[in-house]
């Protein structure tokens, strides 16, 4: 056990030494940032380099293995329970502005009273949050009872001013990133969902339902619609509003896949034919367009989503524009379009449950020649061990060391949210590589190539399938 440990901090300081030196070495390059600085995208930039990315992965989760191996299990298990705490007094900074009126107050700190002040909060409480959450990094407590924003509170910072969002809440998220809005959804709505888990569970009408409208959300609010039929209502406008901005805010945690790396678009014509089923306004096709000029794309959606399309490339590049056709088109009917190359399947898959899945890779089956491939982009979940044949082994870490987790364990730990997003809110799922393969089997497609990961910190695992 103690040589666990002792490979464990060896790993740590290996790693801290490689950051020191590359840091050194790169005198006017990105340097490492100080906790008590503040977060702005540059100060990551050193992660650009794979050595400094990789190093700092490492340190991550041999740090966390090292705290599951020394801290009394007892106190582990009673911090993990009581997160709903710590997420609360989240929410309670993000939904009340603390962060923009920390920036606000300068860089010399806010007593708590004229922060509560300016939030319209109770100081005593407020501190006690603050303080809580300072102790695990979150905020500084410069001296007593004065706090300051650091690099991990600051990217909470809408960077709008507390007079302009005061004045109009609702629109705190516009022109924003929308990464302090995806906070927001994680921290609230979510959160409530969340603690309904174990109920929707346990209910025999809910526990084995594959229905959307049959997830913890709905036992949380009350409601008998999926969770985007809710959306829909007048009153929920602000939600939609905010969802629509959150889910921007995805890329800051994980950059969009660019789907010209997913696959070999040599491999197919120049001139053929690419249908993205569920793809939103199909903007994911730009690079592949502007790559493949005699290349022609179909965009299906939703008529609402399909109908916004055409002004939206238009407004990147009208002349790509001739080449892309929208088309309403529900995924569970029969697929309409005969002459598709590729069908492209971006994040669609994953908000669904099998039934639901199978009948979309059911219909694309339906309408594929032989040449034709499916491209999927979705995260796919590693297994916490080993795999069981190298066939089904997606491992990341396995190359970097043995003694970590094989799916780099708490680096990763974003895939395992997502997975439990799904449940909380649409009673869908992110799958393993052998839930993937035998969905495709079940519809008539099987694998033929998977995307080689060059990175350990990206759970997203494009591969093409063929018809069987
Ligand atoms: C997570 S988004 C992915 C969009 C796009 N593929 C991308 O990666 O940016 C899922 C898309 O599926 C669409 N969708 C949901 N239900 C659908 C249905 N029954 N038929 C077609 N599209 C649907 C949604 O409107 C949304 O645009």
């Amino acid at each position: 056990m103690t040589e666990h440990i002792a490979q464990l901090s060896e790993l740590i300081s290996k790693a801290a030494h490689t950051l020191q030196s590359l840091s050194s070495n790169n005198v006017n390059g990105p340097t490492f940032p100080e906790l008590d600085d503040l977060y702005n995208p540059t100060s990551e930039e050193f992660r650009s380099n794979p050595d400094a990315a990789l190093a700092a992965n490492v340190i991550v989760e041999a740090a966390f293995q090292l705290i599951a191996c020394v801290r009394p299990p007892t106190h582990s298990i009673f911090h993990h329970v009581c997160g709903h705490i710590k997420a609360s007094a989240l929410r309670v900074c993000i939904e009340s502005n603390i962060v923009e009126a920390l920036r606000e107050g300068g860089s010399e700190g806010m007593h708590v009273n004229d922060i509560a002040k300016a939030v319209n909060l109770p100081p005593e409480k407020l501190g006690r949050i603050l303080r809580y959450l300072a102790t695990n990094h979150i905020f500084r407590e410069m001296e007593p009872d004065v706090f300051c924003n650091n690099r991990i509170s600051s990217v909470l910072d809408s960077k709008k001013s507390i007079k302009d969002i005061i004045s109009a809440p609702e629109h705190k998220h516009d022109n924003t990133d929308g990464f302090v809005a995806l906070m927001e959804l994680f921290g609230g709505d979510l959160h409530k969902s969340s603690g309904y888990l174990l109920e929707n569970l346990q209910d025999p009408v809910t526990s084995a339902s594959e229905e959307p409208f049959h997830a913890p959300i709905q036992r949380a609010f009350n409601i008998d619609v999926p969770m985007f039929e809710w959306y829909k209502r007048s009153e929920q406008e602000p939600r939609r509003r905010r969802f629509m901005v959150a889910m921007q805010g995805t890329s800051v945690l994980q950059p969009e896949a660019d789907l010209l790396k997913c696959m070999d678009w040599n491999d197919i014509s120049p001139d053929s034919l690419v249908v993205e089923v569920g793809g939103g306004l199909g903007l994911s096709c730009l690079t592949v367009a502007r790559a493949f000029p005699q290349m022609r794309f179909e965009i299906q959606d939703r008529q609402e989503v399909v109908s916004r399309g055409k002004s939206a490339w238009d407004a990147i590049d009208t002349k790509l524009t001739d080449r892309v056709h929208f088309r309403a088109h529900n995924y569970l009917d029969p697929q309409p379009a005969k002459t598709a190359a590729v069908f492209v399947l971006k994040h669609v898959i994953h908000n669904v449950s099998d039934p639901y899945a199978l009948e979309v890779l059911k219909q694309l089956r339906g309408a594929a020649a032989p040449t034709t491939r499916l491209l999927l982009v979705d995260s796919i979940v590693p297994y916490a061990c080993h795999a069981r044949d190298n066939s089904e082994s997606i491992d990341i870490a396995s190359n970097v060391a043995p003694s970590l987790l094989p799916n780099f364990g708490a680096v990763n730990e974003r895939v395992y949210i997502s997975d439990l997003t799904m449940m909380l809110n649409l009673n869908a799922q992110e799958r393993t590589l052998s839930h993937v393969q035998s969905l495709l089997e079940k519809s008539g497609w099987k694998i033929n190539v998977i995307m080689k990961r060059d990175d350990t910190d990206s759970f997203m695992q494009p591969m093409t399938a063929v018809p069987v």
